[in-house]
């Protein structure tokens, strides 16, 4: 079996989708100088230590993005990629304070990425989930939630992402409780990094629905029990864990530890320009190294399915083309 299912995106940052080409294109058209020789000297600075290594090339490459229309191309691109990767739904985090704080306000965030939605290709849907940087004051969130909410702008959820270690989600209690009042969705990375019981504070203190991440759950036998018994979902990145170092190598990924116990994983992509595949990659990949069976990966395509935030007939037809795609010869 070669062919990857279709996939239900769900753990993907849509700045993370800036390819190397893209960001010289767009330093180009806003005259924005970057510290790189060529493509090749940024391509060279891709070797990755740990999440906050990796974070400093993400935040720093978000310079060339300056208009609204940069957020729409910098879309548009994923979407034509997304398509490509067998992409059925995606439900697409952004980074406004990472914008912010270079002085570029939520509502051209917002509406640059939401035109760029407006785009995707024929049957793709899609949905947008800001998520807060948990290295930054939680006061900060407050605002920045004030904006999306002013915004006017069509959101899912939230979620919270940024460096894990030291940075635990219990300090953003308030905002996700009126971000939930709202009406949004919630979800928070956890886990990847950080301790299981970040994973637990998720659940416990800020309500999340579903954990991004989550490999580090392991640790905690029973919260592993938790979480099986919960059918918490859990969005696995694995090209990302292992370029991040969060994980030895491929074929030591604790995928199948985790199907073996009843989580409700899926598999997804991260940051796939920087970690060297999109989401059909990242199936392709797995599938490969951890020599998965097809009732496996099966089982992955639903899980992504049922941990969407779509209605009753979308999830009928992501389920109907999951079937489709496992009944094939
Ligand atoms: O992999 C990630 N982890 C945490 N925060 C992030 N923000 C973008 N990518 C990531
Ligand atoms: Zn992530």
């Amino acid at each position: 079996m070669t062919a990857t299912p279709p996939a239900v995106e769900l753990h993907v940052h849509v700045e993370g989708t800036l390819e190397p080409e893209l960001i010289m294109a767009l330093a180009e058209r806003n005259r924005v100088e970057l510290p790189y020789a060529d493509l090749d000297d940024l391509r060279a600075r891709y070797a990755f230590t740990d999440l906050s290594h990796f974070l400093d090339l993400y935040y720093a490459n978000m310079a060339v993005l300056r208009e609204a229309e940069d957020f729409a191309t910098m879309t548009r691109a994923y979407l034509e990629r997304a398509a490509r990767a067998g992409v059925r739904h995606v439900e697409l985090f952004v980074d406004p304070q990472a914008h912010l704080a270079r002085g570029v306000g939520v509502p051209v965030v917002l509406e640059g990425v939401s035109a760029g939605l407006a785009d995707a290709p024929a049957g793709m849907t899609t949905g947008l989930i800001p998520c807060f940087l948990r290295d930054r004051p939680a006061e900060e969130a407050d605002e920045v939630l004030d904006a999306l909410l002013a915004s006017g702008v069509p959101l899912l959820g939230v979620g919270l992402d940024s460096a894990e270690a030291g940075n635990p989600p219990g300090r953003f209690a308030d905002v996700f409780a009126r971000a939930r009042a709202a009406g949004l969705r919630l979800v928070a990375h956890a886990g990847e990094e950080g301790p299981a019981a970040y994973v637990r504070e998720a659940l416990d203190v800020l309500g999340v629905e579903r954990v991004d991440h989550g490999i580090r759950a392991l640790e905690d036998q029973a919260l592993v029990t938790r979480l099986a018994e919960e059918a918490v979902p859990l969005t696995v990145c694995p090209l990302s864990n292992v370029r991040l170092r969060a994980v030895r190598t491929l074929a030591a990924h604790p995928l199948p530890l985790m199907l073996g116990a009843g989580l409700a994983v899926s598999v997804h992509s991260d940051d796939p320009a920087y970690f060297g595949g999109y989401v059909d990659d990242n199936h392709r990949a797995v599938m490969e190294a951890l020599h998965l069976t097809r009732a496996q990966v099966h089982t992955l395509a639903s899980n992504a399915v049922e941990a969407a935030f779509v209605d009753d007939t979308r999830r009928a037809e992501l389920r109907e083309e999951v079937a489709a795609w496992a009944a094939q010869p």
